[in-house]
């Protein structure tokens, strides 16, 4: 059935007010305590936004179910968060996918693994991903799952290239996960599977680089596990990750890349003709690179030097629009009728063909955000989805990261020229909606540097300010949240709430994100005076944002998304 793309117009809100949406990534709602960054650090804008608590000031799940996860031990991410908040719905996230596929073993009667299937008799099945128990791009029951799976179905030769995580996980687990994956494949080569771990090296620093960033990471990857060459070549890797952790400064997150050679000091397992690949990640956005590499014939990013004639799969397919890779294990969530469509469409006056067209006022929507985060408000937001709905309606416009530095050497990052560029587009007029990712709580969060993290918060929330200012000025509306927790909680706790201690006794830092709720906060001299939360929505999540927002803009929100939060009273 076609869309029905016209949007009621809402009761009482009126249209035509500018709404700035600021999504401050990583920023938690948590106890106050001295490890709590957002806290600690001096953050007056958002404090006020707080103080219009419960009318104009909230908090929302971010994690769990309420943004599609398995459950409610699974922390929130930025692709689950901002998935949620662009489509207004809740749809069952990559993770949850592939774990039915492989409950059901449907993931070996699909397309994808037949495929891969084809190359088992004469070549090598090599599995490329992060290996982790994080769940937030892949998980190791699955990659264990599926290296049981296809060696049962006739793959004789394996090899796995590990991406060490530190960042979803405690820095220093890196070991502990390679050590359980050495026994599964020595229980494999028990069975007469030829299975190894061919190559490593930092999640960080080798592949899995996003939104074309850096591109010297993937290829630093490439070189390792379809050339076998690294700076570094060990017998195993345990040995590997043991070594390389006990150099001075060193994580798991930028361990350098390395190689396992043989006795004659030959890599195990470069990726060679009539290989299979599949990239066990199944969150897109740091495969989207390697996948490019090994799946376009035109590809001038680096020199591939070879090019291995394979047979390539993704755990999911990562983007719905450029359909890459072309053949996945599991379909990916079909998130579709995202607000942003949704919205782009309601104000176009004369709209081109396949929905129909509708009158009304002209709706531009401008997103700005730093290059780390580039798709979040954008890919992610639109469902997984690149490029535009209606170029002449959006405008998507990057701040240029600091590429090769860890984010708490400049924990400030670019949110001031993100701010700017946002009050810049308030202020000109020419666009209803300007959507913004302030990225600082969570990059700088995931350094485990707590006090860069604290000059992170601040910096954030002095964008906020300048964002704010510029909705006063032009009477409009705010609407800040967040995607998910991370600097309002540094150290790994017990059950208890009481921080963890390592054997030396000093605390464990918790790089990860969290399972905290987020603030929404709305208000702006444009807000219709009755506006106020609803107190009958039960347990709202980051999926009740996008209805919300559409009432801003005067539309009632599509009958099956999540409801919004909002009231209007009649007074
Ligand atoms: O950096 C990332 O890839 C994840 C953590 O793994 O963070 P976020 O979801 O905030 O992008
Ligand atoms: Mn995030
Ligand atoms: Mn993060």
């Amino acid at each position: 059935m076609a869309t029905a793309w016209t949007l009621p117009d809402h009761p009482k809100l009126p249209k035509g007010k500018k709404v700035a949406v600021v999504v401050l990534d990583g920023w938690g709602e948590a106890n106050p305590d001295e490890y709590n960054c957002i806290h600690v650090a001096q953050t007056p804008v958002m404090d006020s936004l707080k103080n219009g608590a419960p009318e104009k000031w909230r908090l929302v799940k971010a994690h769990g179910t309420a943004v599609g996860l398995p459950s409610d031990d699974d922390m929130g991410n930025s692709e689950v968060g901002h998935n949620a908040l662009g489509a207004g719905r809740i749809f069952a996230q990559g993770a949850k996918l592939v774990d039915s596929a492989l409950a059901s073993g449907k993931i070996f009667d699909g397309e994808g693994f037949k495929y891969i299937k084809e190359s088992f008799d004469n070549g090598t099945l090599h599995l490329i991903g992060l290996l982790s128990d994080g769940g937030v791009h892949s998980r190791l029951d699955q990659v264990q799952l599926l290296l049981k799976g296809a060696s049962e179905r006739g793959a004789k030769r394996i090899r796995v290239h590990i991406l060490t995580d530190g960042r979803d996980v405690l820095d220093g687990s890196s070991v502990g996960f390679v050590e359980t994956l050495e026994n599964d494949l020595s229980q494999l080569r028990e069975k007469g599977v030829d299975a190894r771990i061919a190559s490593g090296g930092g999640r960080m620093y080798v592949t899995m680089d996003r939104y074309e960033n850096d591109w010297s990471v993937v290829k630093r990857g490439w070189d390792a596990q379809v050339l076998g060459e690294a700076p570094h070549k060990f017998k195993n890797a345990v040995e590997a990750v043991k070594t390389l952790r006990a150099e001075p400064g060193a994580n798991d997150q930028y361990l350098p890349p390395f190689v396992i050679v043989d006795e004659s000091g030959s890599a195990v397992g470069p990726i060679v003709d009539g290989d299979a690949v599949v990239t066990f990640n199944f969150r897109a956005d740091r495969m989207t690179m390697l996948a490019k590499a090994l799946e376009y014939a035109d590809f001038d990013k680096f020199d591939r030097v070879r090019v291995p004639k394979i047979r390539y799969a993704g755990m999911l397919q990562y983007d719905g629009e450029l359909l890459l890779p072309k053949r996945y294990l599991v379909s990916p969530p079909e998130i579709d009728r995202t607000s942003g469509e949704y919205l782009v469409k309601n104000g176009v006056r004369t709209f081109a063909c396949r929905h129909g067209h509708t009158d009304g006022t002209s709706f531009v929507d401008k997103v700005i955000i730093e290059t780390v985060k580039f798709g979040h408000v954008t890919f992610f937001w639109n469902g997984n989805r690149s490029g535009y709905f209606d170029e002449s309606k959006e405008e998507y416009v990057e701040v240029p990261s600091d590429s090769g530095i860890t984010f708490n050497v400049k924990p400030k990052m670019k949110a001031v020229e993100i701010a700017e560029k946002a009050r810049d587009a308030l202020l000109s007029g020419k666009f209803d909606q300007v959507r913004v990712n302030l990225p600082n709580g969570d990059m700088v969060g995931h350094t485990g540097d707590i006090e860069a993290t604290v000059v992170a918060c601040k910096a954030a929330d002095e964008a906020v300010k300048i964002i704010l200012d510029a909705v006063e000025q032009v009477g409009g509306i705010y609407l800040v949240t967040a995607d998910h927790g991370n600097a309002e909680d540094m150290v790994k706790r017990n059950k208890a709430g009481k921080p963890l201690l390592d054997k030396s006794g000093a605390i464990q830092i918790l790089t990860s994100h969290t399972l905290q709720p987020v603030p929404v906060a709305i208000g702006g001299p444009g807000l219709h005076p009755g506006v106020k939360f609803r107190s009958d929505v039960e347990t709202p999540g980051l999926a009740n944002v996008a209805a919300t927002v559409m009432n801003l803009h005067g539309f009632e929100a599509p009958a099956d998304y999540e409801p919004t939060l909002i009231e209007v009273a009649d007074n």
